[in-house]
């Protein structure tokens, strides 16, 4: 039944409909300020009283917040309904795209959190529903869901193996393609096995995924020319796993991610893009990974990355990691500032 409750709560608030969750004995209700509109706010709130949710990132950026902890920034903070606080004030609020275009009206305030779970889990569903967090509050509501539900919405330990099939790819003809998906979650994962177990640990990429690099071969990014040499590497390897995760803009979606774009093409780098939307860095979860590769029965493994917080989350899922094997690409004149960020502020290694 919760299940149901939070796969219907991501949908109401992609169409623009309140939603309600619970934090102990209060009840927070909220409305997606990317998915309302002016007649949606004054039926929710007819009193004009609501305050607005955003996260700890979005509110440094708007100099609601003296201080941002890096390890935070998707942390909820409450901005008081000033009476100025009009439904476009709330949109400029929400939506960091417009903050060159338009000077905000303020001042606003901070006010303490009201169910600070239930906020963070707020948060937490407009990145699952790929919307920007940020909401009208109020007190109170029925059909309310828990933070614990949408723990378990996320949750891989119900990840199963659904079909399997032969797949010759460009560079590795000898390939099997695995699909994976959860009763709760849209996302199909995919693996892709090139050649044979060796009794060897296999050489494992992650590849998180970017529909601009991908498919539309976009060169902002490394992403498309990492996914074939990563299928090029594994076949000369003589085995080993390419798995394909859903976890498109390091977690955001498409959306958000475009959005972080039209930020970076304002100046931000991608680590401050995010941040400003009110997102985390990286908000992708590697138990999903974790969770293919044990039902691949694969949990020893050597792993392509140039980033230490993938082998970190990985081991965290109780997959071996027994060595990291770096995965450059050469830089384009595209993408030359994004690399120098990931080595720069994330932590890539070079
Ligand atoms: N939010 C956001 N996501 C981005 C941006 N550029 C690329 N991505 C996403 O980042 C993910 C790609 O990261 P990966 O190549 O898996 O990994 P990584 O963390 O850089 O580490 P490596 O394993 O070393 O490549 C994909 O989901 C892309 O869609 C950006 O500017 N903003
Ligand atoms: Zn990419």
């Amino acid at each position: 039944m919760s299940a149901r409750a939070v796969a219907q709560a991501v949908d109401a608030l992609r169409r623009g409909w309140p939603i309600a969750i619970r934090d102990g004995a209060d009840v927070l209700s909220l409305l997606a300020i990317e998915t309302a509109d002016a007649a949606r706010l004054a039926e929710f709130d007819p009193d004009a009283a609501a305050p607005v949710l955003i996260s700890a990132g979005r509110a440094f950026t708007l100099k609601l917040a003296n201080q941002l902890d890096a390890a935070t920034p998707d942390a909820p903070v409450l901005v008081e309904r000033a009476p100025w606080l009009e439904f476009d004030g709330a949109v400029a609020l929400a939506d960091p795209q417009l903050d060159l275009a338009t000077p905000l009206k303020g001042p606003f305030r901070a006010v303490p959190v009201i169910a600070p779970d239930a906020a963070s889990a707020a948060l937490r569903l407009a990145r699952i529903a790929g919307l920007l967090p940020a909401f009208f509050v109020r007190c109170g509501g029925a059909d309310a869901i828990t933070p614990a539900d949408i723990d378990a919405h996320e949750d891989p330990a119900r990840l199963r193996i659904v079909t399997r099939a032969r797949l010759p790819v460009a560079g590795a003809e000898d390939a099997e393609i695995v699909a994976f998906r959860t009763p709760e979650s849209p996302d199909e994962h995919i693996a892709l096995l090139i050649g044979h177990p060796n009794g060897q640990p296999p050489l494992v990429r992650l590849h998180s995924e970017c529909l601009t690099g991908d498919v539309l071969g976009s060169l902002k990014c490394d992403c498309g020319p990492q996914l074939h040499a990563a299928i090029h590497a594994i076949a000369d390897a003589g085995w080993g796993v390419l798995l394909y995760l859903r976890q498109e803009g390091r977690g955001i979606g498409l959306i958000n991610k475009l959005r972080a774009y039209a930020l970076q093409d304002q100046g931000f780098d991608t680590v401050d893009a995010n941040t400003r939307l009110g997102f985390a860095i990286d908000a992708r979860d590697f138990g999903v990974a974790g969770q293919m590769l044990k039902l691949l029965g694969q949990d020893r493994i050597r792993l392509l990355t140039n980033n230490p917080a993938k082998v970190a989350g990985l081991q965290a899922t109780g997959v071996d990691v027994i060595e990291r094997v770096p995965h450059h690409l050469p830089p384009n004149p595209h993408n030359e500032r994004y690399l120098a960020t990931k080595r720069d502020r994330t932590g890539h290694q070079l």
